[in-house]
């Protein structure tokens, strides 16, 4: 008998309900990142084309920030775990958890940080929003003071951060609580906030499950799509660096040439 050893059996597939083949929507079209249907052409063909540099080995990490009992740890354990909890336990610092996806056949990892609400646990907490790609900026629905601390949780998480390459999610959750009507009225308020802090809103229910996988795949998404396109712009301008050396050092070669040429004649 023989066997094989695989150097590619260390992880594990991509689950078949992390795979990514069509962009997802946007909650609200007020207040998204952006709002295309679809892949851009030159996002498919670098994917088509395994044009995607260090993007398959990326682990592009994930802050959750916002008041406690918000649902901050419930939301992400409705998508990675399927569960919900319906007793609260207060994050103590931190908490991290992996989630595998691939995106137009693209391996991509998030590393989602769940962070701790209370105020005596903030400032461990904080130690780790540092290298953030994503800040989730989580606030109840039926809780108007925690959307009007989510301006907070941003300036802190920004203290931290690169505020040009990081994308912002305003997310509000226990929709399952709210009436229609109620709601209504939170979501003009939270929509107006996204705006201000160049966000992207979403409404969910870790409790029924309500648009949780929808929004982490958008999530995924976008960190996806910014990480090729920042590496398509990397690799062109190597191009371009090249191009320009080349042209500059034949200029050299011509510079010197002609520079040396009365020397030789005298
Ligand atoms: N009905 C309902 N309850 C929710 C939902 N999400 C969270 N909860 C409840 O809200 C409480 C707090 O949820 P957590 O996820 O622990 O809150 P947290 O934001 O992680 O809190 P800290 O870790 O202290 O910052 C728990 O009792 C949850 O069961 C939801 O979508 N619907
Ligand atoms: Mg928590």
């Amino acid at each position: 008998m023989s066997y094989r050893v695989s150097s590619m059996s260390v992880l594990p597939p991509v689950r078949k309900d992390r795979i990514i083949a069509e962009l997802p929507k946007c909650y609200s079209k007020d207040a998204a990142l952006h709002t295309k249907d679809e892949f851009t052409k030159k996002v498919r063909t670098a994917c088509q084309e395994q044009r995607t540099g260090t993007v398959g080995f990326k682990i592009s990490k994930v802050i959750v920030v916002g008041d406690l009992a918000v649902g901050k740890t419930c939301l992400i354990n409705r998508f990675c775990k399927d569960a919900f909890d319906k007793n609260y336990k207060a994050t103590i610092g931190v908490d991290f958890e992996m989630e595998r996806f691939e995106v137009l056949g693209v391996p991509f990892s998030l590393q989602l940080w769940d962070t701790a609400g209370q105020e005596r646990f903030k400032c461990i907490a904080s130690t780790y929003y540092r290298g953030a790609q994503t800040v989730i900026i989580v606030f109840d629905v039926n809780d108007v003071a925690s959307l009007s601390h989510t301006k907070q949780w941003l300036i802190d998480a920004m203290k931290e951060n690169d505020p040009t390459n990081i994308q912002i999610f305003l997310v509000g959750t226990k929709k399952d609580l709210s009436s229609p009507a109620q709601y209504a009225l939170i979501e003009k308020d939270a929509i107006k906030v996204s705006q201000e802090m160049k966000a992207e809103y979403w409404a969910l229910s870790s409790l029924t499950g309500e648009n949780v996988k929808e929004f982490f795949f958008r999530v995924a998404t976008l960190a996806f799509e910014a990480n090729l396109l920042a590496e398509l712009e990397k690799s062109g301008t190597r191009q371009i660096a090249d191009i320009v050396k080349i042209n500059s050092n034949s200029n050299n070669l011509n510079a010197s040439s002609k520079k040396k040429q009365p020397n030789c004649c005298q």
